[in-house]
C-alpha cells in the first residue's frame, strides 16, 4: 500500500497507561501508521517465561500471574475501565491459569509459545483501547490470521509467501479505515496452534507486516532516540546515528545492538523499505533512518557487544591431515539445529563460538547433553562460557590500514580468547571474558569514537 508506515512499539514504550499515551500521540500525528506492532509491556514476557519453568513453584505462579494482571489493571483503570476490554483482558488472564494448569500436565513446547503470548495479546487490546480514548477508529487484530509461521515452537521460520496472501485476504480490507494494533513476537502455523519467533522477535513481526503489505516505512519506536554509536547505558558519550546503511545496521544487530532484531533487516532488505528507529519518549528528537543507500559510510560506524557467548573448542588428532572433520562436524552441529557463528581453526583444533540471536523463546541453553555427546564420539570437547563477543562495526574495514592497532592498542590490558576479522568487511570482532566487555567496549568507543 503506497505511503503505507507500520509502526511498532517495544516493551517500555507500552509499559503502563501514560507510556501508551505518548505512543498514541505519534500514530495520531502520523496518519500514514494504519499498522501498530506492539511488544507485550516491560518484565511481562520474563514473567511469562518465568511460568513456563518446571522449577517455579504453585506460589511463584500465583504472584507472577497475579502481578501480570496488576500491570493489565492499572491502564484499566486509567481509562475507566470499559466493560468490553476489561472483558477481553479477563479472559486472556483466565487463560493464562489454565494454561500454566496444562503445563503441570505436560511440558509442550506447544503450550509454552501460547502462554508466552499472551503478553502481546495483552498490551494490544489495552493499546487500542487507549488509543480509542483518543477518539482514533483502532481495534486490535489477532495476527496469528496473518502471521503463518512453521511449526518450530521457541523459534518459528515464517512463511513469507503465506504470509503475504494472508495480510491482503484479511489485514489489507481493514486498514482503509482504522488504525490495526497487533502482536509483535507470534505467530501460527498451519494446524493454527501459535509459535513464537525469539525473544526480542517483534522488531521482526514489524518488518515481516511491512513487507506482506508492501509498505513505504517501518518504525521502530523505543527507548533510546535512534541507533547509537555504542548501547549509551555502556558509554555515556556514545552518539546518535542520523543515518545508517541496511548491512551496518544487520551488523549491528547481530552482534547484540538490542535496539534492533537481527531479522527486522531481512524483509526491508528485501523490500527496500527504510526503516526508522525513535523514541517513544522524545519524538521530537529524531532517530536513525535505516536506508539502503546512504551518503556516508564511515570506517568506524559503532561498536556492539554480545553477551552469553559459548566458545566450543573440539580437538582431534584425526583432524591432521585428513577430510571430512569438518564437514562431520558441521553436520552434528545441523542436526541438533545449531549454527556457527564465529570459527577458527589450527591443526588439531577449531575453536567455534554459537549463535544465539533468535535464540529461543524459552530461554533453554543451546548445548544439550545429547549433543555434546554426539560430538565427543569423534573428538575431545571443550565449552567454555562467560564469555562475550564485542564487534567494531564500519565500512572497509578489512582493507583500511591501521584499523587492527588502533583496536588491539586499547586491548593490551584484556585476554582475547578469539579474534574474528577479514570474512566480513564490516566488522572486526574479538571474544573476551563477559566481565570485562564494559571496559573493553568503553576504552574502543572512547579511541575509535572520542578522540
Ligand atoms: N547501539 C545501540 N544504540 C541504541 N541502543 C542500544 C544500542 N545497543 C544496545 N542498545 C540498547 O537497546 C535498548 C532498546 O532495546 P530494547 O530494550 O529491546 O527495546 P524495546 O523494548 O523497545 O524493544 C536501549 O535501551 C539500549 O540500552
Ligand atoms: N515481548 C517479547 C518480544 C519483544 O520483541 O519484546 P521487546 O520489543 O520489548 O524487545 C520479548 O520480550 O522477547
Amino acid at each position: 500500500m503506497p505511503g503505507l508506515t507500520v509502526a511498532k512499539f517495544g516493551g517500555t514504550s507500552v509499559a503502563d497507561y501514560s507510556a501508551m499515551q505518548r505512543c498514541a500521540n505519534i500514530i495520531i500525528n502520523n496518519p500514514a501508521t494504519k499498522v501498530v506492532v506492539v511488544s507485550a509491556s516491560s518484565g511481562v514476557t520474563n514473567k511469562l517465561v518465568a511460568l513456563t519453568q518446571a522449577t517455579t513453584t504453585d506460589e511463584q505462579s500465583r504472584l507472577l500471574i497475579e502481578q501480570i494482571a496488576e500491570i493489565q489493571y492499572q491502564i484499566l483503570n486509567k481509562l475507566g475501565n470499559p466493560s468490553d476490554v476489561v472483558a477481553q483482558i479477563n479472559a486472556v488472564l483466565s487463560h493464562i491459569k489454565v494454561l500454566v494448569e496444562r503445563l503441570v500436565l505436560s511440558r509442550s513446547k506447544a503450550v509454552m509459545d501460547e502462554l508466552l503470548s499472551q503478553g502481546e495479546l495483552c498490551s494490544s487490546i489495552c493499546f487500542a483501547a487507549v488509543l480509542r480514548n483518543k477518539g482514533a477508529s483502532a481495534n486490535a487484530f489477532d495476527v496469528r490470521q496473518v502471521l503463518r509461521t512453521d511449526s518450530h515452537h521457541g523459534r518459528a521460520e515464517p512463511q513469507i509467501a503465506l504470509i503475504a496472501q494472508l495480510a491482503e485476504m484479511h489485514l489489507m480490507p481493514l486498514i482503509t479505515s482504522q488504525v490495526i494494533v497487533t502482536q509483535g513476537f507470534i505467530g501460527a502455523d498451519a494446524q493454527g496452534a501459535t509459535t513464537t519467533l525469539g525473544r526480542g522477535g517483534s522488531d521482526y513481526s514489524a518488518a515481516l507486516l511491512a513487507e506482506a503489505l508492501r509498505a513505504e516505512a517501518v518504525e521502530i519506536w523505543t527507548d533510546v532516540a535512534g541507533i547509537y554509536t555504542t548501547d549509551p547505558r555502556l558509554a555515556p558519550n556514545a552518539k546518535p546515528i542520523p543515518e545508517i546503511s541496511f548491512n551496518e545496521a544487520a551488523e549491528m544487530a547481530t552482534f547484540g545492538a538490542k535496539v534492533l532484531h537481527p531479522a527486522t533487516i531481512l524483509p526491508a532488505v528485501r523490500q527496500k523499505i527504510q526503516v526508522f528507529v525513535g523514541s517513544s519518549w522524545a519524538p521530537e528528537k529524531g532517530g536513525t533512518w535505516i536506508r539502503h543507500q546512504v551518503s556516508d559510510e564511515p570506517v568506524y560506524r559503532a561498536v556492539a557487544v554480545r553477551r552469553d557467548q559459548t566458545l566450543l573448542n573440539l580437538h582431534s588428532l584425526q583432524m591432521l591431515h585428513a577430510q571430512g572433520f569438518l564437514a562431520e562436524t558441521f553436520a552434528t552441529l545441523a542436526k541438533h539445529k545449531i549454527s556457527v557463528d564465529l570459527i577458527t581453526t589450527s591443526e588439531v583444533n577449531v575453536s567455534l563460538t554459537l549463535d544465539k540471536t533468535g535464540s529461543d523463546s524459552s530461554g533453554q541453553g543451546l548445548l544439550s547433553e545429547a549433543l555434546l555427546q554426539e560430538l565427543s564420539q569423534h573428538c575431545r570437547v571443550r565449552v567454555e562460557d562467560g564469555l562475550a563477543l564485542v564487534a567494531v562495526i564500519g565500512n572497509k574495514i578489512a582493507s583500511t590500514a591501521g584499523v587492527c592497532r588502533r583496536v588491539f592498542e586499547v586491548l593490551e590490558p584484556h585476554n582475547v580468547r578469539m579474534i574474528c576479522q577479514g570474512a566480513s568487511p564490516h566488522n572486526l570482532c574479538v571474544l573476551v571474558a563477559e566481565t570485562e566487555a564494559a571496559e573493553v567496549i568503553r576504552a574502543l568507543h572512547e579511541n575509535l569514537f572520542e578522540l
